[in-house]
């Protein structure tokens, strides 16, 4: 049998590599005619570790060498984090396929050996969204920015820097770290970036994505719908501390959201539940709510947004 040969673009990092596998031994499994081919590739966001990526250009650093090479035809698709994608997605480049929801939640990890975080050390974390959360929890916790990839960060934790950080159950538990996790917390608690734990699929729009039609995981893309609806009305695609997850549950789709005002950098958070094939309205009803300020006020957050 002559194989149809696809190459599918990744970035190179460790967790980056095993999800693009993921969808690779899934097409091996369902689509045997169909050869996939993986190939690597360092994006900008990859490489300033020193800098504050909304001062630079924001997400879109992550997937602009992986956009151009399907532009040009140097790959057939790319693999991305749902996650770390921007809200604005070039109309030639379709997100063709969503996977099923790894665990949504984020998790504390504690240096090797720790059984309880060491608060007269900050706390690890880069993100504002995580930081105004954790705040409530952890009062007199200090936090301090830790960025790099998912080894890096855990190296620096083990080095002693910090008491604890936080990450993403997903990519622990896809890296075989979930023994690492120490702490998971609810989702309404500290509500995680929208589309976490959820791989996209992106192709050309002049592709052939048929193999990927029977992917899609049709409850991961409605939260994904929901959850990025929220985040698109409120402009928070690139550096803004926003928070957005969705579960849906048979008919009904349920959203928890998080929004920062900049102008006044309060926080405020609400929920709102819905039909499921409404999700995209229940995603900008939630956001004008919280932009009206009709929801629970968290706290005013100082800090400037540092991902
Ligand atoms: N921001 C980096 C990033 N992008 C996706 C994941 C984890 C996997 C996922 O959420 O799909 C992570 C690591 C983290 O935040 O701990």
């Amino acid at each position: 049998m002559q194989k149809k040969k696809i190459v599918i673009g990744s970035r190179e990092s460790a967790l980056a590599v095993v999800q693009s596998r993921l969808v690779i031994t899934w097409l091996k499994e369902h689509h045997p005619e169909v050869e996939a081919q993986l190939l690597t590739m360092k994006t900008t966001g990859d490489k300033i570790l020193d800098r504050r990526l909304d001062q630079i250009g924001g997400k879109g650093l992550f997937v602009k060498e992986l956009d151009r090479a399907l532009l040009d035809h140097k790959t057939d698709f790319s693999v991305h984090s749902t996650k770390d994608l921007p809200m604005e997605i070039p109309e030639e480049l379709p997100l063709v396929a969503f996977s099923s929801r790894e665990d949504p939640r984020d998790v504390l990890v504690l240096p090797k050996g720790q059984e309880r975080p060491d608060l007269t050390k900050p706390i690890g974390t880069s993100s504002l969204r995580r930081i105004i959360q954790l705040k409530r929890l952890f009062p007199e916790a200090e936090f301090q920015s830790v960025r790099g990839n998912l080894q890096t960060r855990i190296r620096k934790l083990d080095e002693g820097q910090y008491g604890a950080i936080v990450l993403a159950a997903a990519g622990m538990k896809r890296m075989g770290l979930a023994g690492r996790i120490s702490g998971y917390f609810d989702t309404a608690d500290v509500i995680p970036s929208a589309g976490q734990a959820v791989l996209a699929v992106q192709g050309r729009r002049d592709g052939d994505a048929s193999m990927f039609l029977d992917f899609t995981d049709q409850d991961a893309a409605d939260e994904v719908t929901a959850e990025r609806s929220f985040v698109t009305y409120l402009n928070g695609g690139c550096s803004s501390p926003i928070a957005a997850h969705a579960q849906v549950s048979g008919g009904e789709i349920h959203l928890d959201g998080l929004y920062f005002d900049e102008n006044t950098r309060e926080a405020f958070r609400g929920n709102l539940s819905g039909g499921r094939e409404k999700a995209e309205q229940l995603g900008v009803k939630l956001a004008q709510m919280l932009q009206r300020h009709e929801g629970e006020y968290l706290g005013t957050e100082d800090r400037e947004e540092n991902i």
